[in-house]
């Protein structure tokens, strides 16, 4: 029996169903994917063109509302027009049925299935989907959409979580924490949650808290009457007025003194400002986002974040993912930014090639996107030929390796025994995990009663 040339997908939490469909289409069909995981889709998608997507409806345990497959049929949909999309699920449900149909499903089975049924529907799926080679230049374009949510670039499931984060509150007032390292789009995130907000029309006011002086922080944040101080010279409001049914985009926020984090308490408490040299209050209506790259939990534990602060900041949490932990969207920024940069500097035919594609997708990023950003723009202007080299980018060596490399050195300077470097290691390994015994004896890979033995032996 000749094989019907299509790739299938199948999207299925129960690793039973994904086997069973597995086994059932492979014998008809070219090319049968599988994945529990349907934050994995964008990138699946983005792999390979992908004719036809069998979709579960729920995903959490217990979830029966459908509404997981609807945000993914819309999705798949956006991403992939040509993609056409079947729905599963093993409740029957016509309205439900009749609303995926809407919404841009190419047809709706029951759980269990029929197998003549199911490969039956899945034919006509793939004879109703274009070709590969009839996509049009129009389709390829929109295809373009599944790595784009405004502003941000990337397939990884971790920023798909992210948008889907974003979109779910954006329409409500619920304070919002970014958490991420320095670069990874944590300002990004907050400029699309205020986009995709009720206040999208208002003002958007960014205020970098590392980058305002104690001195000056109540009459930047609060406003002034004039004459309250020297400088003073006529009123001002602050910019918790000037973000008026708007957002406030406190950034840095884990920089703020213990004394500045009281103050700022007080007015999110209150809903109230009064300006400096005043005693008025007038009432403030703004959504808050605060940022920060600063390890808030720990530094409540260590006394220097207050916890009242932090739980009237973090309604919800959006955690920005560090590059390295996304090599599936280096290429794509990488990409982005090469277009941004040709353009600028007038090189229409830069291009990488795959060795060039290979040390930026190793390298650890400790900049995150903003370096890679760098990175692109600096190799533009440096490259010689058409072609973007590795030799082109600098590439930071990690901590590990710089580590390892100060070690190598001073072992070639000194003459020492296996005992004193046993001693160095455990030094070590107690200093970075701060005494955790057992972190410590994991790093070290023995057991923690023999790191107990050999702190004992060397008098630590
Ligand atoms: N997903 C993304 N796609 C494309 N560009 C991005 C993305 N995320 C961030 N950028 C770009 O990377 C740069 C850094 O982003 P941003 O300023 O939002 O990071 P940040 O986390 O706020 O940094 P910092 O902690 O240093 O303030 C910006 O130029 C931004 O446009």
């Amino acid at each position: 029996m000749s094989k019907i040339a299509c790739n299938i997908l199948i999207v299925d939490d129960e690793d039973d169903i994904l086997m069973a469909g597995r086994l059932l289409l492979k014998q008809h069909f070219t090319s049968v994917q599988t994945t529990s995981d349907p934050y994995k889709i964008p990138s699946l998608l983005q792999e390979q063109p992908v004719d036809v997507v069998l979709l579960d409806m729920n995903y959490s345990t217990g979830a029966t509302s459908s509404k997981e497959g609807l945000y993914w049929l819309k999705q798949i949909r956006q991403m992939s027009p040509n993609t056409s999309v079947i729905l599963m699920t093993a409740y029957g449900d016509i309205e439900l049925a009749v609303r995926a149909l809407k919404e841009g499903a190419a047809d709706f089975v029951l759980k269990p299935w029929q197998n003549e049924k199911l490969v039956a529907i899945l034919k006509s799926a793939s004879q109703k989907n274009n070709s590969k080679e009839t996509r049009t230049a129009e389709a390829a374009e929109k295809n373009d959409t599944v790595y784009h949510y405004g502003e941000f670039i990337g397939v990884s499931p971790a920023m798909q979580r992210v948008y889907q984060t974003i979109d779910k509150v954006a329409g409500t007032d619920a304070n919002v924490l970014i958490l991420g390292e320095n670069g990874t789009g944590k300002e990004v995130a907050a400029r699309a949650l205020h986009r995709k907000s009720k206040r999208a029309n208002k003002a958007f006011e960014k205020v970098d808290l590392g980058a305002v002086s104690t001195t000056l922080f109540e009459s930047e944040l609060f406003g002034h009457a004039k004459g309250s101080f020297t400088d003073a010279k006529e009123d001002r409001a602050g910019r918790f007025e000037a973000a008026t049914d708007g957002t406030l985009f406190l950034d840095e926020i884990g920089n703020l003194s213990l004394a500045l984090q009281a103050k700022l308490l007080t007015v999110l408490q209150s809903h109230q400002i009064i300006r400096l040299g005043t005693n008025k209050p007038r009432p403030i209506n703004i959504r808050l986002i605060c940022a920060t790259n600063m390890p808030l939990y720990e530094m409540v534990r260590e006394g220097s974040f207050r916890q009242d602060l932090l739980y009237r900041i973090n309604t919800v949490e959006i955690h920005l993912p560090p590059l390295r932990e996304r090599r599936e969207d280096i290429k794509l920024l990488a990409e982005h930014f090469l277009r941004i940069y040709s353009q600028k500097y007038e090189r229409p035919n830069l291009r990488m090639n795959q060795n060039t594609l290979r040390r930026l997708n190793e390298y650890h990023w400790p900049g995150n996107i903003r370096e890679l950003d760098h990175a692109m723009e600096r190799a533009v202007i440096l490259c010689d030929g058409d072609e973007l080299q590795a030799d082109d980018f600098y590439f930071a060596p990690s901590v590990a390796a710089q580590e390892q490399r100060q070690m190598v050195e001073s072992l070639a300077d000194n003459d020492y025994t296996l005992d004193t470097l046993e001693k160095m290691m455990v030094q070590k390994a107690l200093v970075k995990h701060s005494g955790n015994i057992t972190h410590a004896a994991k790093e070290l890979g023995i057991t923690r009663t023999a790191l107990y033995r050999r702190i004992e032996k060397h008098g630590l």
